[in-house]
Protein backbone atom coordinates (compact mmCIF):
# COMPACT_ATOMS: atom_id res chain seq x y z
CA UNK A 1 0.00 0.00 0.00
CA UNK A 2 1.14 3.46 -0.68
CA UNK A 3 0.57 6.58 1.29
CA UNK A 4 -0.32 10.10 -0.18
CA UNK A 5 0.45 13.03 2.08
CA UNK A 6 -0.32 16.14 2.83
CA UNK A 7 0.95 18.44 5.49
CA UNK A 8 0.31 21.44 7.56
CA UNK A 9 -2.47 22.42 4.89
CA UNK A 10 -3.56 25.78 6.99
CA UNK A 11 -6.78 27.58 7.24
CA UNK A 12 -8.61 29.72 9.04
CA UNK A 13 -11.95 28.42 10.41
CA UNK A 14 -14.76 29.49 13.17
CA UNK A 15 -14.10 26.33 15.23
CA UNK A 16 -14.31 26.38 18.88
CA UNK A 17 -16.88 25.62 21.62
CA UNK A 18 -16.56 28.94 23.95
CA UNK A 19 -18.11 31.70 23.00
CA UNK A 20 -15.07 33.77 22.31
CA UNK A 21 -14.41 31.14 19.68
CA UNK A 22 -18.03 32.09 18.20
CA UNK A 23 -16.64 35.59 17.49
CA UNK A 24 -13.08 34.91 15.88
CA UNK A 25 -11.23 32.95 13.34
CA UNK A 26 -8.46 30.66 14.13
CA UNK A 27 -6.18 28.10 12.46
CA UNK A 28 -5.95 25.08 12.04
CA UNK A 29 -3.29 23.24 10.40
CA UNK A 30 -4.64 19.87 8.35
CA UNK A 31 -2.37 16.54 8.01
CA UNK A 32 -3.55 13.96 5.50
CA UNK A 33 -2.44 10.25 5.38
CA UNK A 34 -4.53 8.52 2.23
CA UNK A 35 -3.92 5.07 0.82
CA UNK A 36 -3.55 4.79 -2.85
CA UNK A 37 -1.74 2.90 -5.99
CA UNK A 38 1.42 4.98 -6.77
CA UNK A 39 2.27 2.09 -8.98
CA UNK A 40 -0.20 2.76 -11.69
CA UNK A 41 0.54 6.50 -11.57
CA UNK A 42 4.19 6.12 -11.82
CA UNK A 43 3.28 3.64 -14.81
CA UNK A 44 1.48 5.94 -17.09
CA UNK A 45 3.29 9.18 -15.79
CA UNK A 46 -0.68 10.58 -15.70
CA UNK A 47 -2.44 12.76 -12.49
CA UNK A 48 -5.50 11.59 -14.10
CA UNK A 49 -4.25 7.68 -12.58
CA UNK A 50 -4.05 8.66 -8.49
CA UNK A 51 -5.31 10.67 -6.06
CA UNK A 52 -4.90 14.46 -7.08
CA UNK A 53 -3.75 16.20 -3.69
CA UNK A 54 -4.08 19.55 -4.92
CA UNK A 55 -7.75 19.16 -5.59
CA UNK A 56 -8.00 17.47 -1.95
CA UNK A 57 -6.26 20.64 -0.78
CA UNK A 58 -8.62 23.35 -2.78
CA UNK A 59 -11.71 21.06 -1.83
CA UNK A 60 -10.79 21.09 1.74
CA UNK A 61 -9.76 24.60 2.60
CA UNK A 62 -13.39 25.51 0.52
CA UNK A 63 -14.87 23.62 3.54
CA UNK A 64 -13.22 23.94 6.55
CA UNK A 65 -12.96 27.95 5.73
CA UNK A 66 -17.14 27.83 5.49
CA UNK A 67 -17.48 25.57 8.36
CA UNK A 68 -18.57 26.65 11.77
CA UNK A 69 -18.50 23.26 14.15
CA UNK A 70 -17.24 23.63 17.78
CA UNK A 71 -15.02 20.43 17.81
CA UNK A 72 -11.66 19.69 16.31
CA UNK A 73 -13.18 15.85 16.38
CA UNK A 74 -16.51 17.10 14.09
CA UNK A 75 -13.79 18.67 11.57
CA UNK A 76 -12.17 15.86 11.33
CA UNK A 77 -14.53 13.19 10.50
CA UNK A 78 -16.19 15.55 8.08
CA UNK A 79 -12.66 15.70 6.15
CA UNK A 80 -11.98 11.92 6.34
CA UNK A 81 -16.22 11.86 4.62
CA UNK A 82 -14.48 14.29 1.92
CA UNK A 83 -11.57 12.34 1.27
CA UNK A 84 -13.16 9.03 0.73
CA UNK A 85 -16.60 9.96 -0.39
CA UNK A 86 -15.51 12.34 -3.02
CA UNK A 87 -12.02 11.36 -4.03
CA UNK A 88 -12.23 7.31 -3.27
CA UNK A 89 -9.65 6.89 -0.87
CA UNK A 90 -9.97 3.21 0.93
CA UNK A 91 -8.68 5.05 3.81
CA UNK A 92 -7.52 8.15 5.28
CA UNK A 93 -5.92 9.34 8.35
CA UNK A 94 -6.74 13.11 9.30
CA UNK A 95 -5.00 15.16 12.17
CA UNK A 96 -6.29 18.05 13.14
CA UNK A 97 -3.99 21.14 15.27
CA UNK A 98 -5.53 23.60 16.46
CA UNK A 99 -2.46 25.28 17.58
CA UNK A 100 -1.90 27.40 20.50
CA UNK A 101 -5.50 27.13 21.74
CA UNK A 102 -4.36 25.94 25.09
CA UNK A 103 -2.31 27.93 27.01
CA UNK A 104 0.67 26.24 27.94
CA UNK A 105 0.66 23.92 24.70
CA UNK A 106 2.46 24.38 21.33
CA UNK A 107 -0.55 21.89 20.30
CA UNK A 108 -3.69 20.69 20.61
CA UNK A 109 -5.68 18.33 18.15
CA UNK A 110 -7.47 15.49 16.73
CA UNK A 111 -5.80 12.59 14.77
CA UNK A 112 -8.54 9.53 13.59
CA UNK A 113 -8.70 6.66 10.82
CA UNK A 114 -11.60 6.00 8.68
CA UNK A 115 -11.85 3.24 6.31
CA UNK A 116 -9.79 -0.11 5.06
CA UNK A 117 -6.02 -0.03 4.31
CA UNK A 118 -6.42 -3.29 1.92
CA UNK A 119 -7.91 -2.00 -1.66
N1 LIG B 1 -11.81 16.85 22.77
C1 LIG B 1 -11.90 18.21 22.61
N2 LIG B 1 -11.68 19.00 23.67
C2 LIG B 1 -11.77 20.34 23.51
C3 LIG B 1 -12.08 20.91 22.27
C4 LIG B 1 -12.29 20.04 21.17
O1 LIG B 1 -12.56 20.46 20.02
N3 LIG B 1 -12.20 18.69 21.38
N4 LIG B 1 -12.13 22.27 22.15
C5 LIG B 1 -11.87 23.08 23.16
C6 LIG B 1 -11.85 24.54 22.98
O2 LIG B 1 -12.56 24.97 21.86
C7 LIG B 1 -10.35 24.93 22.91
O3 LIG B 1 -9.79 24.43 21.70
C8 LIG B 1 -10.07 26.38 22.97
O4 LIG B 1 -9.83 26.80 24.25
C9 LIG B 1 -11.56 22.59 24.50
N5 LIG B 1 -11.54 21.14 24.58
Amino acid sequence: MDILFVRELKVDTRIGIYDWERQVKQTVLIDLDIAGDAGAAARTDKVENTINYQTICQRLVAHIAASEVELVETLAEQIADIVRGEFGATWVQVTVHKPAAVRGTRDVGVRIERGSRLP
